[in-house]
């Protein structure tokens, strides 16, 4: 029997004015995929406080891009290249776009997905690797959705969780990077710089994000297609906050190849498969600048694969493969990961409950660290701090 298909294509989104810059950061920090917090409560006004205090310096680069980010221009194009493959194919779907945290959000398109009566989704993350903050986050919210009884509970679906290792999304990295390396004047002089979004360390280390294996593989496996005897390095980039996040840095990297005697330079962006802030800000104005700094005279970089035919042709053949194959549910694509350690103590309860003994414990320690301070200096912790 054949199905209505739909195809959910989930992404991060992004501001298209530069209005939508505060709103749009409240959104993403006021995740707690993005931002881990032991107290949920404080997830809220954290968001809003760093959304306030980072607006001025994302607006200022969403404006040196023209003034707002193009990812819904490029995932809608994206998303008819694959309705019209599909089609041709014998495969007609409707396909739909859920951004995380701009328009048109997921919530949207479910909705959107009731109105057109689809029996069956296929929900395709367009992010080729698997992280806990990227499609993770997206999941997460789509399983909710699922569990609050919308439309999405009534309808069979299967989820496509990675495909950085497809043949053909390799091969379309493959020919864009010979595409540009072989335009170049000097090709054999390029060194390699692959650029992939970083992220937390303790996602990878704590957490079980399979995010960095499947960067490295993903990495591995384009450098064997394309067969280039050039020297290559990957790195991670757009850290955000004070914690430590996957190392080697992309903006440590670069003065150390201008330092040993590297000029031509190729950038190739690994986590991303359309243009955005961080391929049209980040690698073209800011690492161009420091690679300029550093004495590498010719910076280029790979573009983003958009709605490169080979690309979108992979994707439609992922789909069709899903559609075929059996389902793989939302519970068990976000069950792989390990869940989020929230310890029960933290979850904050009225009674004698746990909670109340560890917060109870604590406060005790504070009492007696402040007796034992007092016993040895002589000062109490009023004095301290200048109330005494
Ligand atoms: C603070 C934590 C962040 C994590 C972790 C993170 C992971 C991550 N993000 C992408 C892809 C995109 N990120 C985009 C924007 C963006 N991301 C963060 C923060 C984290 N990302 C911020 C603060 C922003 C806003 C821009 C800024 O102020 O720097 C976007 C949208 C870009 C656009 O054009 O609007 C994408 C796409 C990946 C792949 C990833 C981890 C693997
Ligand atoms: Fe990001």
């Amino acid at each position: 029997m054949s199905h209505r298909l739909g195809v959910l294509l989930l992404n991060l989104g992004g501001p298209e004015r530069l209005e939508d810059v505060r709103p749009f950061l409240y959104n993403l920090f006021a995740d707690p995929e993005i931002i881990r917090l032991p107290l949920p409560w404080l997830q809220k006004p954290l968001a809003w406080f760093i959304a306030t205090m980072r607006h001025r310096r994302s607006r200022e680069n969403y404006r040196q891009i023209g003034g707002g980010s193009p990812i819904r221009h490029i995932t809608e194009e994206q998303a008819n290249a694959l309705a019209q493959q599909l089609y041709q194919t014998g495969h007609p779907a409707q396909v739909y776009i859920g951004m995380r945290y701009w328009h048109p959000f997921t919530e949207e398109a479910i909705a959107q997905i009731e109105r057109d009566g689809v029996e069956k989704l296929v929900i395709l993350p367009l992010y080729p690797q698997y992280s806990i903050s990227t499609s993770g986050s997206s999941l997460r919210l789509l399983e909710r959705l699922r569990q609050t009884g919308t439309y999405l509970a009534q309808i069979e679906h299967t989820v496509i969780p990675y495909w950085y290792q497809r043949p053909g999304y390799i091969g379309a990295m493959v020919d864009l990077i010979r595409q540009t390396l072989y335009g170049l004047p000097a090709p054999d002089r390029v060194h390699l710089l692959f650029s992939a979004h970083g992220v937390p360390r303790s996602y990878v280390d704590k957490d079980g994000d399979p995010y960095q294996e499947q960067i490295e593989i993903c990495v591995e496996l384009i450098v064997k297609a394309l067969d280039c005897p050039n020297a290559h390095t990957l790195t991670y980039q757009s850290r955000v906050g004070p914690v430590e996040w996957l190392q080697p840095y992309t903006e440590d990297v670069i003065p150390e190849l201008g330092a040993q005697g590297v000029r031509d330079l190729l950038v190739i962006p690994i986590s991303f498969v359309s243009e955005h802030i961080e391929t049209l800000q980040e690698i073209d104005m800011e690492y161009r600048e420091l690679a300029h700094q550093s004495g590498i005279i010719h910076f280029h970089r790979v573009p983003a694969l958009n709605t490169h035919p080979r690309f979108i042709q992979d994707l439609a053949a992922a789909v069709v493969e899903a559609n075929t194959a059996s389902s793989v549910p939302l519970n068990q694509v976000i069950n792989l990961q390990k869940p989020v350690k929230i310890y029960p103590q933290e979850r904050w309860q009225w009674g004698l409950t746990p909670a109340a003994e560890v917060w109870n414990g604590r406060l005790a320690m504070v009492g007696f660290m402040a007796l034992l301070m007092e016993m040895v200096t002589g000062w109490g912790p009023l004095h301290l701090v200048g109330l005494m």
